[in-house]
């Protein structure tokens, strides 16, 4: 069964449009912390740690898809689902849900990398997924 992590937002007034409705940027800023929060929870250390270990800066997305099902608003408490749900050679597949209660408030599916400092110029690469982030993120699947 695949891991879930939770993340949890309270919505501000100032995440809002003057329609008083959740900005989009802002949704896409909280499902990047969700992904990192899924990491953390699975054992996965901070990237300057990866970056000296693996090589490995972060986990730019290379693909994204949303559905915005229905609007938030300040005083909001909303929980972001995340899991991985397909490994590939490079990169990975990370869903999201967002809700509030039972309501389905919006859902995302990415593509990610884990990313390397180029060395010949600026800009990234990426890598092969690595086998010890795999592993603990499926060792806490098997867990769940
Ligand atoms: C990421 C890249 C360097 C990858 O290029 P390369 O190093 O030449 O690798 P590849 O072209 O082989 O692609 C790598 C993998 O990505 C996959 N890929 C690449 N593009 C796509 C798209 N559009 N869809 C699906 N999969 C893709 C590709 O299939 C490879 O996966 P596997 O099939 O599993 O092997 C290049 O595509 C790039 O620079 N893209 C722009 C990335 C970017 O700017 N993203 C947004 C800003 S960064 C960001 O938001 C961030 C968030 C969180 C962080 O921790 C760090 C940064």
């Amino acid at each position: 069964m695949s891991h879930t992590a939770v993340y949890t937002v309270n919505v501000e007034f100032g995440d809002c449009d003057p329609a008083g409705i959740v900005w989009f940027p802002n949704f896409f800023r909280w499902l990047d912390a969700a992904s990192r929060h899924y990491f953390i929870t699975c054992g996965v250390p901070r990237w300057e740690t990866t970056r000296d270990s693996l090589g490995i800066i972060g986990t730019p997305l290379v693909n994204t898809q949303t559905r915005f099902v229905q609007s938030a608003t300040y005083g909001d408490t909303l929980a972001i689902h995340v899991s991985v749900r397909e490994w590939r050679r490079k990169s990975f597949v990370q869903t999201y849900e967002v809700r509030r209660g039972e309501a389905l408030i919006l859902a995302c599916e990415e593509v990610r990398v884990f990313a390397a400092q180029r060395e010949d110029g600026p800009g990234i690469r990426a890598l092969p997924v690595p086998s010890e982030i795999r592993a603990l993120c499926e060792n806490f699947e098997a867990l769940a």
